[in-house]
C-alpha cells in the first residue's frame, strides 16, 4: 500500500498571486483529506513564495492524516518543524534561488550535518527522509546518517518516461531494493503524474508513499475545467 500525499504548495502560489486568500490553503488542506489523501505535504522555502511559515502552523490543527514538511534544514526551517512536530520532516538540499528541487542530497559528504539534523528531529519524535538521487552510494550514505527513509528524487525518471524511456526506472527498483534490504523506508517525489504514478508503483518494491504537487493540481485544472465553464454558462443563460 503506498500513500498519497498531496502537496499543496502550487494552491498557495496562485494565493499569493492575487494577495488575499483565494484559494484557501487550509481549506484546500481539509478537502483533499476528505477526498481520500493520506497526507499534506508542504514545502516552505525562505523566500515564502508559495507556502509561507504561517502557513506551516495554520495547517497543523487540520492536517488529521500525515503531516510532511519538506525543507533545507536552515536554522529559521529546523525551529519551525521542531515546533510544529509534523509527522515526517523531509529534508532536500535546495539552493536558495532554486526554482524547485533539482538534486538530491550527496549523503556521503554531508553524513555528519545530516546524522545531526537527523538525530534532533528523531529526538522530538519527528520521522525523518532524505531525498536523494537513484545511485546505490548515497543510499548507502543515507543509512549511515540514521534517517528512517529516503525520497527518491524522481525527476529524470518522470522525464525519461515521458519520452517513452520505461528502462528509466531500472536504478530506482535496484535503490528501493537496497533500501528495504537495509532497513530504509521508501518515499518518492517529484514530477510524478497520472501518466507515470502506475508504472512507477507497480516497479517499484516497498514504496511507502509518493508527494505529488505539480501534477496534481495541473490535472485537476484538467479535469475540472469543462464542470467549471458549464456552471457559468448556466448562470449567464
Ligand atoms: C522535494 C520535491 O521534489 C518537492 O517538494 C518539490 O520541490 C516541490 O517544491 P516546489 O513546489 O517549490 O517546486
Ligand atoms: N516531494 C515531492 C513533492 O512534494 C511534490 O513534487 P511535485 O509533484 O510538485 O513535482
Amino acid at each position: 500500500m503506498t500513500k498519497l500525499s498531496v502537496n499543496i504548495n502550487k494552491i498557495a502560489t496562485l494565493r499569493n498571486s492575487r494577495g488575499g486568500d483565494v484559494p484557501n490553503v487550509i481549506q484546500f488542506a481539509k478537502d483533499v483529506q476528505r477526498f481520500g489523501a493520506e497526507g499534506v505535504t508542504i514545502h516552505p522555502r525562505p523566500d515564502e513564495r508559495h507556502i509561507r511559515y504561517q502557513d506551516a502552523y495554520d495547517l497543523k490543527p487540520v492536517v488529521h492524516t500525515e503531516y510532511n514538511i519538506e525543507g533545507n534544514p536552515i536554522t529559521k526551517f529546523m525551529d519551525m518543524v521542531l515546533e510544529i512536530k509534523p509527522t515526517q520532516v523531509t529534508l532536500v538540499p535546495d539552493g536558495i534561488n532554486a526554482l524547485t528541487s533539482n538534486a538530491g542530497w550527496d549523503a556521503i559528504k554531508n553524513k555528519d550535518f545530516l546524522t545531526e539534523v537527523i538525530s534532533e528531529f528523531k529526538r522530538n519524535n519527528i520521522r525523518t527522509s532524505i531525498f536523494v538521487d537513484p545511485d546505490t552510494k548515497q543510499i548507502e550514505g543515507a543509512k549511515l546518517t540514521g534517517t528512517d527513509r529516503i525520497e527518491l528524487y524522481t525527476e529524470g525518471f518522470a522525464h525519461q518516461y515521458s519520452l517513452g524511456n520505461n528502462e528509466a526506472i531500472k536504478p530506482y527498483a535496484t535503490c528501493a531494493e537496497l533500501a528495504n534490504k537495509i532497513g530504509l523506508g521508501v518515499n518518492a517525489g517529484h514530477d510524478l503524474s497520472l501518466e507515470n504514478i502506475k508504472f512507477f508503483k507497480d516497479n517499484i518494491p516497498g514504496l511507502l508513499e509518493v508527494s505529488i504537487g505539480h501534477a496534481l493540481i495541473s490535472e485537476s485544472l484538467y479535469l475540472g475545467i469543462e464542470n467549471v465553464v458549464n456552471m457559468y454558462l448556466n448562470k449567464l443563460k
